[in-house]
């Protein structure tokens, strides 16, 4: 007799149904009961509207919660970047996995890196974030972009590209790896050029609080220091009080701080670390104005010590006047 199956709540975008694929997987080797996936259509995924202007914070999971609360499913992937750092009581992010490659990337024509494109080049990216980031990097060291504000999925956006409209896009590297598309990269930003937003590369997986049973099974897909270092930057961004469409980036590493994640992640490979650093961003989309700050120190052993950590970088960061920085919105 087989166990009945668990169903798993996902978006049907070709992203979302690759990252709950691979976590029902994982999920059905720890349960070893089948895992459904259960189609759910997002005013994200509908709405022809910027993002920014629909107001950003949670609109692809909005719909995934409710399908949860309602019981229509067991269990739901998010990408933690887009999980607003408000949570339901009813629901508990049950597991953080192991962090995919945090950084952003972009995929150029011509196979062109970052710093090599041609002065006046036109490059594709809806966040206020990047924008503002990249901007700054090409104030400071003389480089002559434009940033055009785009939305759409990763294959939209990679067709921007295609079709000449622009010399590159910006995108997550954990979403093109995810999608099997890695290799389009062309170059990746350094994190000390572009931090990228709290816990992107990172997934949560969320169930409802009263499933006591699902918890402790899905438990065993958590990745401690994921969670630690997700933690401190969501924390961040909640004090800075800023939404997902805002222009705040934060990491939380590991050292050799030289050459993060270029190998993978050093806790998932088994080192002996005892530091953390967590780096914190914010800026006017224009790059003519930004607020970074970074601490370093022991690796937070608790939920709260990291939440701490993450409070204390924004505290420090808005005594340098970032709340004056946030007011704005992509287009
Ligand atoms: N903004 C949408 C989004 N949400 C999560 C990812 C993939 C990366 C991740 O899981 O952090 C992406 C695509 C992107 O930013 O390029």
């Amino acid at each position: 007799m087989t166990e009945k199956a668990l169903r798993l709540g996902t978006r049907r975008s070709r992203l979302a149904m690759a990252q709950s694929g691979q976590v029902a997987d994982a999920v059905s080797q720890v349960t070893g009961r089948p895992v459904e996936l259960v189609e759910i259509t997002t005013y994200g995924d509908t709405s022809r509207e910027h993002l920014a202007q629909i107001g950003g914070t949670g609109v692809f999971v909005t719909a995934l919660r409710d399908a949860l609360l309602r019981g229509e499913v067991d269990f739901a992937v998010h990408s933690l970047k887009d999980l607003p750092t408000s949570q339901p009581e009813e629901l508990v992010v049950a597991a953080v996995p192991v962090r995919e490659d945090p950084r952003d990337v972009i995929v150029a024509r011509d196979a062109l890196k970052f710093t090599d494109l041609p002065r006046g080049a036109r490059i594709g990216t809806g966040s206020p974030r990047r924008m503002a980031q990249l901007n700054a990097y090409a104030r400071a060291h003389g480089l002559d972009i434009e940033t055009v504000p785009i939305r759409g999925n990763v294959d939209t956006r990679i067709g921007y590209v295609r079709d000449g409209g622009l010399d590159a896009v910006v995108l997550a590297a954990a979403g093109l790896n995810r999608i099997g598309r890695g290799e389009e990269v062309t170059d990746f930003l350094s994190v000390a050029t572009v931090l990228p937003a709290p816990g992107q590369g990172a997934l949560a997986v969320e169930c409802p609080a009263a499933r006591a049973d699902l918890i402790a099974a899905l438990a065993e897909l958590d990745d401690p220091f994921t969670r630690v270092a997700v933690t401190a930057e969501r924390s961040l961004l909640a004090a800075l009080e800023a939404g997902c469409s805002a222009p705040v980036g934060a990491l939380a590493d590991l050292p050799p701080f030289s050459a993060p994640f270029e190998r993978g992640n050093p806790h998932a490979d088994g080192q002996i670390v005892n530091e953390m650093r967590l780096r914190g961003v914010v800026g006017t989309t224009d790059g003519s104005r930004m607020v970074q700050l970074s601490t370093t120190g022991p690796v937070p052993e608790t939920h709260d010590q990291a939440a701490t950590l993450g409070r204390h970088l924004a505290a420090e960061m808005l005594a340098q006047g970032a709340a004056g920085l946030m007011g704005e919105r992509a287009q």
